[in-house]
């Protein structure tokens, strides 16, 4: 691309992640195209808002949205803001909207997320992850509140690039367009540990949001869930170095008094419950056991606490 020229994104999937992310690039000058479902009528007429609690009350409109990524223009960037659940479905649109050689940055949590998606894609096309620290959820067609944070941490996962210098410089690319946009983004040399490290939050307070019916101000206040939480992090941090992954010491407890600070937040798993649709127990709980079981590390409370949510998933649809 060219120096000044500002990359063309397609965004796939836009719901709490794609709407927030998509209306910050596309407020910093970027091209940005939406794919949507089923709020494309309520975006296409009356655009997208973000309520912020950092940045204010952020509109977009007119949008440049789509029912059909065949429509969309070929994007250089294609940010995947869809549920780990639906990645295989998403490949073909995203192979419709990809421009030769683009770049594919799936911003969802959980490990391995990558790996339902890339043997569907052709060996062209730059796979990577983005880990999202930022509290958001839809709150009516084309309305995202956004209570805190934003940053977004970006690793590289699979592609043409020969060598690790080559992977960094995309992964330089990607972080840049968040920088660019005012949004916080950090590189990550190594992928798989940035997943892990995300897993100590997203493990214990996703589910625990919808086995207890709380979010984090409640499960903060009573010593039980703050005992259950600690220990389900402390499985998490035993499972990363199982699996060969640093997580560095006192990672755990920052994240816990990070969340004592927060504004009282449902995590999307809550969300997806509520609306009764698939929780993301692939990506957050079966991976992470089933990578720590195959490296002779048995993880029971996070077992307990997947087994009892697929439960409630199942019951639930
Ligand atoms: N929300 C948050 O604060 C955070 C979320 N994350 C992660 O980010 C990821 C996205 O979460 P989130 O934004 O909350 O999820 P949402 O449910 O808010 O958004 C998902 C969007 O993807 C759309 N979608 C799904 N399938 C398709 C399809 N085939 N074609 C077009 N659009 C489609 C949905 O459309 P439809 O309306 O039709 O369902 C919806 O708009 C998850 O992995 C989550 O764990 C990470 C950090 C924080
Ligand atoms: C932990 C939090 C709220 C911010 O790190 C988040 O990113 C999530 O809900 O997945």
């Amino acid at each position: 691309m060219q120096a000044g020229v500002r990359a063309r994104i397609g965004m796939i999937g836009t719901g709490a992640i794609g709407g927030f992310y998509g209306v910050m690039l596309a407020r910093a000058g970027f091209d940005v195209h939406f794919l949507l479902r089923s709020e494309f009528a309520a975006v296409a007429e009356g655009g997208l808002r973000v309520d912020s609690a950092v940045h204010g009350t952020l509109a977009l409109s007119p949008v440049q949205a789509y029912r059909s990524a065949n429509e969309m223009p070929p994007c250089d960037w294609l940010l995947v803001g869809a549920k780990t659940t639906s990645n295989a479905d998403l490949a073909p649109a995203i192979i419709q909207a990809a421009a030769d050689g683009a770049k594919v940055l799936l911003l969802q949590n959980g490990l391995d997320v990558e790996d339902d998606v890339r043997p569907l894609l052709p060996d062209s096309l730059h796979l990577l992850g983005g880990l999202c620290l930022v509290c958001v959820h839809r709150v009516g067609p084309g309305t995202v509140a956004h209570q805190a944070l934003g940053a977004v941490n970006v690793g590289y996962h699979s592609g043409p690039c020969r060598d690790q210098a080559e992977r960094m410089a995309i992964v330089e690319e990607g972080a840049g367009l968040f920088r660019a946009a005012g949004i916080d983004s950090q590189p990550m040399p190594d992928l798989q540990q940035a997943r892990w490290q995300k897993l100590v939050w997203n493990v214990p307070y996703n589910g625990l949001s919808v086995l207890l019916g709380a979010s984090t101000t409640p499960l903060m206040a009573n010593d039980d869930s703050r005992g259950l939480i600690q220990a389900l992090m402390g499985e998490v941090v035993r499972g990363a170095q199982a699996c060969g992954h640093q997580i560095a010491p006192g990672y755990a407890d920052y994240l816990f008094t990070m969340t004592e600070k927060m504004p009282d937040y449902w995590p999307s798993m809550y969300h997806d419950y509520s609306h009764e649709r698939p929780l993301e127990l692939d990506a957050i709980y079966s991976r992470p056991l089933a990578a720590a079981k195959a490296a002779g590390c048995d993880l029971p409370k996070i077992e307990a606490l997947y087994q009892a949510l697929a439960f409630l998933d199942r019951r639930n649809r």
